[in-house]
């Protein structure tokens, strides 16, 4: 935590102190004394400890000096020397529960890696560590002074332990409303807070004012609105509802009126403390149980983006792979049929013409047997490479089995589908297949080509009539283009239909 040295920052923090001290006094206090309701100067000392460093127990020290000593100076009872050193026995009692509160702070800020509303279930602990603990620990000092000088008048046990926890829960209360308001005013969700809530804590003003000053069982309505509080604006809206709620409802008592007024004064204070714990602390932990939500919620719905996008690309890879050739990485019989299909109802819907092409390595086996299998594969992936670079983007080349490819083309017609089929031919002759530790192989290939007519009902029509001009194309002697318009029926042969069916 940033802690200025400069002469103002302590002089101000201090001023807030003392300032917070004598409001609380002036609001309301118990056993007419310094005993407030709620002491909200414990929440400045742990403030104060928080951002002074060094100097913090003895701006502690001071301003509870200043605060205390004219309280035991105006009782006629006591020397001025008395009171002075009752004055300092106070100061040096509030700097020791200030002292105690910021170390138990400090502790859990580093377990709970800077988050002090941690899960809600761990919440009741900080409540005990930084608030109940260090009150609990020296509030009955001061009981015992007070009662020693004689300040105290009733003495009877009952009344002494009530003292004693009405002394500690004002002082926790304190540290529990103020310490969540610095922690806001730091994170500067203070007054924005502020911005987004006005018309809800004003709603908690009116309502407040309301119960305490003119129909006091309206008191228990404040409940719905705090949780809406708690709910809609987390722990910075919670903190600031609380204060003012508090606040007013001290003066109110103070005053003599509400729904705590109408006992005796000690025993008003001490039911409006109870009050008060039991709203702040209810408030409190259902803003961190909201939040707690909100949190999980942001962590799961990130795990759900992290895992769809995971899907999606295992999905993609997937889809690659049922529609890719492994050895070729061409795409496959599959995939080549799926946009052969799509391409046909295009042509048809746009009157444009479409070819498709079958090409067939020649001799293919005798590759095999000659320079074995593997440089059989190369020979495959190296003729699919030459002919992807050879054709458009919108064309597809295909893996159709075995030697075999298939070629959609679409807005082409059948005789510039020729000339591509003749174009491949040309440039699969010329080109020596060079591979490691292989002679260079020398390959043709044997096309059909045919455009999508009239007559094609189906998509296997289309390939039949290709595939009899690629037998065709054998069947003249290999290493040419036959086309299906031109096909001479001398190249049809009694065993074609078979072929066509493959
Ligand atoms: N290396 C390799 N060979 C394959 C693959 N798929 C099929 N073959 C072989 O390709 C050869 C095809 O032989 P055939 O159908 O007789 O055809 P061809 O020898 O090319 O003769 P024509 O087509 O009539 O010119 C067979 O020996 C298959 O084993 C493959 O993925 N890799």
């Amino acid at each position: 935590m940033k802690q200025n040295h400069t002469a103002i920052t302590p002089l101000l923090l201090m001023l807030m102190y003392i300032g917070l001290g004598f409001f609380s006094i002036q609001l309301g206090s118990l056993n007419e004394g310094n005993l407030a309701v709620v002491w909200l100067a414990s929440g400045a000392g742990l403030i104060l400890m928080l951002r002074l460093g060094r100097i913090a127990p003895y701006a502690v020290l001071l301003s509870s000096f200043a605060v205390n000593t004219p309280f035991y100076i105006a009782k006629d009872s006591l020397s001025v020397r008395v009171a002075l050193l009752c004055g300092l026995t106070t100061a040096a009692v509030d700097t020791l529960q200030s002292y105690l509160a910021q170390r138990q702070y400090q502790q859990l800020l580093l377990t709970e890696k800077g988050d002090i509303w941690p899960a809600s279930h761990r919440l009741p602990i900080h409540w005990l560590r930084i608030g109940l603990l260090p009150c609990a620990l020296t509030m009955p000092a001061l009981i015992l002074l007070q009662h020693s000088i004689g300040l105290m008048q009733s003495g009877t046990p009952s009344e002494m332990i009530r003292s004693t926890l009405s002394l500690i829960m004002g002082d926790t209360a304190g540290i529990l409303l103020m310490l969540p308001l610095y922690q806001c005013w730091l994170s500067r969700r203070l007054m924005h807070t502020l911005r987004r809530a006005w018309l809800p804590m004003l709603g908690v003003t009116v309502f407040t004012v309301i119960a305490i000053f003119f129909y006091k069982y309206l008191m228990v309505l404040s409940l719905p609105i705090m949780l809406y509080i708690a709910v809609r604006y987390l722990q910075p809206g919670v903190s600031i509802a609380l204060f003012i709620m508090t606040q007013l409802c001290v003066v109110g008592t103070a005053m003599g009126y509400g729904q705590f007024a109408n006992a005796s004064s000690a025993l008003a204070f001490f039911n409006l403390q109870l009050f008060i714990f039991a709203i702040m602390l209810t408030m409190q932990y259902h803003a961190s149980t909201q939040a707690s939500l909100q949190r999980r919620q942001g962590e799961l719905e990130q795990q759900i983006q992290a895992r769809t996008q995971e899907l999606i690309s295992a999905n993609a890879q997937l889809l690659e792979l049922a529609s890719t050739d492994d050895l070729t990485q061409v795409p496959n019989r599959r995939e080549w049929q799926k946009r052969c299909a799509e391409a046909i109802v295009r042509s048809r819907r746009y009157k444009q013409p479409m070819s498709i092409i079958l090409l067939d390595i020649d001799h293919f086996k005798k590759i095999n047997d000659r320079h074995g299998h593997l440089i059989g594969d190369l020979v495959l992936k190296r003729i699919s490479q030459i002919c992807v670079s050879k054709l458009r983007t919108i064309d597809t080349f295909a893996r159709w089995g075995g030697e075999e490819f298939v070629i959609l083309l679409p807005e082409t017609d059948q005789q510039q589908a020729t000339i591509v089929a003749e174009k491949l031919r040309k440039t699969i002759e010329a080109e020596p297949l060079n591979f490691e530790g292989s002679q260079a192989i020398r390959a043709t290939i044997s096309l059909g080509v045919t455009a999508l007519s009239m007559i094609d009902l189906t998509l296997d029509d289309l390939i039949t009539r290709t595939d009899e001009a690629l037998y065709a194309a054998k069947a003249n002697g290999r290493n040419c283009v036959i086309n299906s318009d031109t096909m001479s029926t001398s190249y049809l042969s009694p065993g074609m239909n078979h072929s066509a069916q493959r």
